[in-house]
């Protein structure tokens, strides 16, 4: 087991946005977190990654609290949202920056970058472009690309098919599954897009109203018994 959460509860003005009496990430699962919006999923990555504190119960990432400890940095990558990216930098300006802080010399992180030259379908580097003037899709691909620098055991990607082109969710159901076989990553994704968490993880997980409702394996029936549910 690599995450156990326990009786955990975030309130947003009187509201419970999330509460999950008990909830175990094992290690190598690539776990998909769906809900309709405002279920909680977001919340309950901030909270894994202690962006915010919970307002009750508690995360341990290889039995330490999150919020109390920082072991869990270094085996944990995630891509959110652009926030976690910097506007005014190249993407390769960004990417060895971060390189920097795993020790990797900028021959280093232009050799890394080689690997996903498929991914990134020839629009990200070389473009003189800002972080900021890519294409939400575009800078999903950074975010992702950087996060995975780290070589983490933990990888948390919070809605990472929106805004991609068929062929990058195509491409990065090949890279989730990847890891997952070359590197035992555990990889925590949440998505609206059924057909694609179903596709990529082995475990589903779907939560509505911060509570979790269904948490199954993936089987060839599962994706028919979320598209049941959500059509209610
Ligand atoms: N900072 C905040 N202040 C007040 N309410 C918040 C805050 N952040 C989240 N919420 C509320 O918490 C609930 C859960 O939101 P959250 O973003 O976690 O849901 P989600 O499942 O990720 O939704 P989506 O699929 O739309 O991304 C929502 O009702 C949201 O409005």
């Amino acid at each position: 087991m690599i995450v156990e959460i326990k009786n955990l509860k975030k309130v947003y003005a009187g509201r419970t946005v999330v509460d999950i009496a008990d909830l175990h990430f094992n290690a190598g699962e690539t776990i998909g977190l769906v809900g309709n919006n405002g279920a909680g999923k977001t919340t309950l990555f901030r909270m894994l990654l202690d962006l915010i504190r919970p307002d009750g119960g508690e995360i341990l990432s290889k039995s330490l609290n999150v919020a109390s400890t920082d072991q869990w940095k270094a085996y944990t990558a995630s891509y959110l949202d652009e926030g976690f990216l910097i506007d005014y930098l190249t993407p390769e300006e960004y990417f060895i920056f971060i390189g920097s802080l795993h020790n990797m010399s900028i021959a280093h992180v232009t050799d890394y970058l080689k690997q996903y030259q498929e991914f990134f379908n020839g629009e990200i580097l070389n473009s003189g472009k800002y972080v900021r003037d890519f294409s939400k899709g575009n800078q999903n691909k950074i975010g992702i690309a950087a996060a995975l620098m780290q070589n983490p055991e933990l990888l948390v990607l919070d809605e990472p098919f929106a805004n991609l082109d068929p062929t990058t969710q195509i491409r990065l159901k090949a890279l989730v599954k990847k890891l997952k076989v070359t590197h035992s990553v555990t990889t925590l994704i949440s998505s609206h897009d059924l057909n694609h968490v179903t596709d990529v993880c082995d475990r589903i997980i779907l939560m509505e109203k911060g509570k979790i409702i269904k948490d199954i394996h993936t089987t060839e029936n599962t994706l028919q018994e979320l598209e049941a549910y959500f059509s209610e």
